[in-house]
Order: structure tokens, then C-alpha cells, then sequence
């Protein structure tokens, strides 16, 4: 079952150039000079139910745009999109009420008020009966530990106790599709994981349809079996990351640590230094060289450690970025 289908989908938008000066202002008002930006262009892809997907690209890819297509902030230009069943555009009373967005860096609860305030108007507003909001909301306090802080005015809250209550009162009413949009920007590495790991529980326990958007690639790998990347509007990534790692990477990143001090420029030969002092450094080597260069090393140097890994997935996802066509 799709949860979501876009085909063809196309958003530009039409503005008008400011210049400055009296004079340029005036002759505005009579000759507006008019300009069109294609921030989504043509895209196509489907989501399953259950499915958790990220959607990644750099700034101004068109990653915003897409998602408030896909919930009904904005019309489209071109294509066609379901979400749910529904026309997101269309902005049906009952369309609202089956996904939910969370924001890391936009709050939606009261400041002044309590977290459980908010949560309780979204139980109102999304007409959830009594009891399985009593049910739903002693499930999530438990599963993310914050029974504590519930009424605690939230601008008192950490970042991580926040962040927490957002998720809280966006699955109040249990949404069937979820779009998270930097849900771990800013948290610690110990409340990120526990972020994540509600996530990947929720999404196994509920089945529910996730788009999640993060500048963390831990995010990303821990959560996301798919990954659709876009770059100047365009699809230009559809599948597993973990596994285009191995595909994408033609080189390794050999890291050693040395007994004796090594100078750099030694190093050079061998491959690229990407870091070094003397007792240690880093050199990425071609893939296919990996074997004899380490064996080299191994009798020039007097090596204490040696261990060979892939290249970041950060690195990966940056040359995927800058891909303009789809792979
Ligand atoms: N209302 C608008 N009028 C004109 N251009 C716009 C408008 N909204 C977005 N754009 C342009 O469309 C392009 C895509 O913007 P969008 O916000 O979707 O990118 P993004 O991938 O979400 O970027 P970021 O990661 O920086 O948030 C950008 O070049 C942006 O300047």
C-alpha cells in the first residue's frame, strides 16, 4: 500500500526583482520586472506505508518546498501527488487530521504554559476520545521518560525535554504519516539516540509513514533503510545509503598510529595525506591499492596501529548532492 505518490511533481514560483532608488521604485510601480524560480522540477517517487524515508539534500534543493506540497501549504505548478488518499492541496478537514509535522527548530507548544496544556488543546482539536488519550499519552511519557517535566512551563524545558513534548503532542492523536524535519538538531549525543531510538520503536510499533529530514547522518543510517536525495530541484537519489557507501567509495581512509615520529612528507607517495603529526595520520588510498600500499607501510614504517575503514557517509551524501542527474 502507497502512502504516497507524486508523479511529475513541479512547484515554481513567480516573484518580482526590487531595485533600489527612488527612481527605480517608481518606475517598478509602472514596469515590474517578473522572475520564475523552479524550486521542484518534475520529481517522482512513492512512499509504502510503515515506510521511514529521509529526505536529504543541500540548502535550496527544494527539500522545503516538496514537504509543504505534500502537506498542503502549497499548490503545486505541474504533476500530480496523493497523500493518504487525498489531495493535499485540497486541504480536507480529514487529511489534517492523519499526519503531523514536528519542527527541531520551530516550536509548536505554548511557551508560557505547560507542555500537557498543548498536548490537551491537540486532543481537542483532533477530537481524540478520552480514553485512548489518556492511554496514548501515558504511553508516550513512558517510552520517553519525561513524567517529570509534563507540567513544566516548556520555555523552562531543556532542549531535549522540549523536543521530546513535540513529538509528544504531534503523535497525541496517532498520526498515520509523520514528517520530521530536523527532529536532533542541537540535542545531545545521549538524548539524540534516545530520540532515535523512540523513533525507529514508534515507527515499528505503529507502522507509521515517516519523512524525516536531518542534517545528522547517524540519524539517517540508524533510521532510514531509504534515502531520496534532490539537488537543484531534481531526484537525484533513491535507495539504501548504507549500501551505496560501498558503491560510491573508491577509496578507503587508512588511519595509522606510529611508535616513532613520521614525518608527512614520507607519507606522501602512498596516497593522500588528509591528516597527520607525528605519531599518527590519515591517508585515503584507492580502493584497489589498499592491500600492497598497507603492506608497504607496514615494512617502512614502524607502525603500532593500523585500521582501514569506508569514508564517512557524510562524504558519500556531499558527492550525491552534487550529482544533477538522477543515479
Ligand atoms: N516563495 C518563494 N519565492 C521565490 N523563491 C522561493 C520561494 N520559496 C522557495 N524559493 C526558492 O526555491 C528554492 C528551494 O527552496 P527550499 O526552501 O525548498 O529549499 P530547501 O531544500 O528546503 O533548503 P534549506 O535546506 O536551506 O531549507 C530556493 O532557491 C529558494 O530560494
Amino acid at each position: 500500500m502507497e502512502a504516497i505518490k507524486v508523479e511529475q511533481l513541479a512547484k515554481s514560483f513567480t516573484y518580482y526583482t526590487k531595485e533600489v532608488g527612488v527612481m527605480n521604485s517608481l518606475r517598478n510601480l509602472i514596469r515590474r520586472k517578473t522572475l520564475t524560480k523552479q524550486a521542484v522540477k518534475d520529481i517522482t517517487f512513492s512512499i509504502g506505508k510503515g515506510e521511514m524515508v529521509a529526505f536529504l539534500g543541500p540548502n535550496g534543493a527544494g527539500k522545503t518546498t516538496t514537504l509543504k506540497m505534500l502537506s498542503g501549504i502549497l499548490h503545486p505548478t505541474g504533476g500530480s501527488l496523493s497523500v493518504l488518499g487525498f489531495k493535499p492541496y485540497e486541504r480536507k478537514k480529514e487529511f489534517k487530521k492523519r499526519f503531523a509535522i514536528v519542527m527541531g527548530q520551530k516550536s509548536q507548544l505554548w511557551p508560557d504554559l505547560p507542555a500537557s496544556e498543548s498536548i490537551l488543546l491537540n486532543r481537542y482539536i483532533y477530537q481524540v476520545e478520552e480514553q485512548t488519550y489518556k492511554r496514548t499519552l501515558d504511553e508516550l511519557v513512558e517510552l520517553l521518560d519525561v513524567k517529570h517535566v509534563l507540567n513544566v512551563q516548556v520555555r523552562r524545558l531543556s532542549l531535549g525535554e522540549r523536543m521530546k513534548m513535540e513529538l509528544i503532542a504531534a503523535l497525541i492523536h496517532k498520526p498515520e504519516l509523520l514528517f520530521l524535519d530536523e527532529p536532533t538538531i542541537g540535542l545531545d549525543v545521549v538524548t539524540q539516540k534516545r530520540v532515535r531510538e523512540f523513533l525507529a520503536h514508534y515507527n515499528e510499533h505503529y507502522k507509521t509513514t515517516v519523512i524525516l529530514t536531518s542534517h545528522y547522518m547517524k540519524d539517517v543510517e540508524d533510521l532510514c533503510k531509504r534515502t531520496l536525495i534532490i539537488n537543484d530541484g531534481r531526484l537525484v537519489f533513491d535507495g539504501n545509503l548504507n549500501q551505496v557507501h560501498h558503491a560510491v567509495n573508491e577509496s578507503k581512509i587508512v588511519k595509522l598510529k606510529f611508535s616513532q615520529s613520521v614525518e608527512a612528507s614520507r607519507l606522501e607517495p602512498f596516497g593522500a595525506v588528509r591528516q597527520s603529526d607525528e605519531f599518527a595520520a590519515t591517508l585515503e588510498i584507492a580502493k584497489e591499492q589498499i592491500n600492497p600500499i598497507s603492506r608497504e607501510l607496514l615494512e617502512l614504517f614502524p607502525i603500532e596501529d593500523i585500521t582501514i575503514e569506508e569514508k564517512p557517509i557524510e562524504e558519500v551524501v556531499v558527492s550525491l548532492y552534487n550529482r544533477t542527474q538522477p543515479v
